[in-house]
């Protein structure tokens, strides 16, 4: 039986969170909007806004406030980052939730000892208080955000990092995103990547170089598999 097998010992896997582990956009655009009512301008629409997500708070503040009309330098504001941050500490699990499948997929997982860690450009207190209120904090050995890391995703250190404070090898590490700073951030490490086609992003998934697409979470499984399966025929047929 699988589920007692190990098969996964030694390898870690590396989930991003917004777009891959929890639908987050209700809140994250739900702060973002009230930001831009408070401050006159029109609410941007959920379905285009969460295109935003994935590169950091900072980005969707930015990109947001411009899509809405703001001038530049209103959109920088380090005052209105601030304010960014404190609403969506205060909201960050109203509407949020782990897409289906989650759980018993990273349970499944962890039986067969697989390592799970969080590489995300959410800032790690954050990251930490919304896994915790969802309750998903301890399926993670590391939760590791941009602050964690020398350099945020697209750079390949974020995963290389999160995979060695999570006590893992690199070399034996995969990535599972929605969008382009996780495929980019993969390619740069040297790491497989699958990718969810019920995340967030500008670009359509399938022009994101990643190695095996999913519908749904529980299908990361056996994407994994086949990763693997791929693994250990290549190395086999170099000798
Ligand atoms: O944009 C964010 O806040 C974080 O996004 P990520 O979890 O998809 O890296
Ligand atoms: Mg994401």
């Amino acid at each position: 039986m699988r589920m007692t097998d190990r098969d996964l010992e030694g390898w870690t896997v590396l989930f991003d969170l917004d777009g891959t582990l929890v639908d987050s956009a209700p809140d994250l655009i739900g702060t973002l909007n009230r930001l831009l009512v408070e401050e006159g301008l029109p609410p941007v629409e959920m379905e285009a806004a969460s295109t935003l997500i994935g590169s950091g708070a900072r980005a969707l503040l930015v990109h947001g406030f411009e899509a809405a009309g703001a001038d530049v330098e209103r959109a920088r504001s380090e005052a209105l980052f601030e304010r960014f941050l404190v609403d969506y500490a205060g909201h960050i699990a109203d509407g949020s939730r782990a897409f289906e499948g989650v759980v018993d997929t990273l349970e499944r997982l962890k039986a067969r000892g697989a390592v799970l860690a969080v590489a995300t450009n959410k800032r790690s207190d954050l990251s930490e208080l919304l896994l915790e209120k969802l309750r998903l904090r301890h399926h993670f050995a590391a939760v590791v955000g941009p602050d964690r890391v020398s350099a945020r995703k697209p750079s390949g250190a974020h995963l290389v990092e999160a995979v060695r404070t999570a006590g893992g090898d690199p070399a034996r590490a995969i990535m599972v995103g929605d969008a382009a700073p996780d495929a980019q951030a993969a390619r740069d490490a040297g790491m497989a990547c699958i990718l969810t086609t019920f995340g967030y992003t500008p670009v359509p998934v399938e022009d994101l170089g990643g190695d095996v697409l999913i519908d749904a979470f529980e299908d990361v499984e056996e994407a994994i598999d086949g990763l693997l399966a791929d693994f250990y025929v290549s190395r086999a047929l170099r000798g």
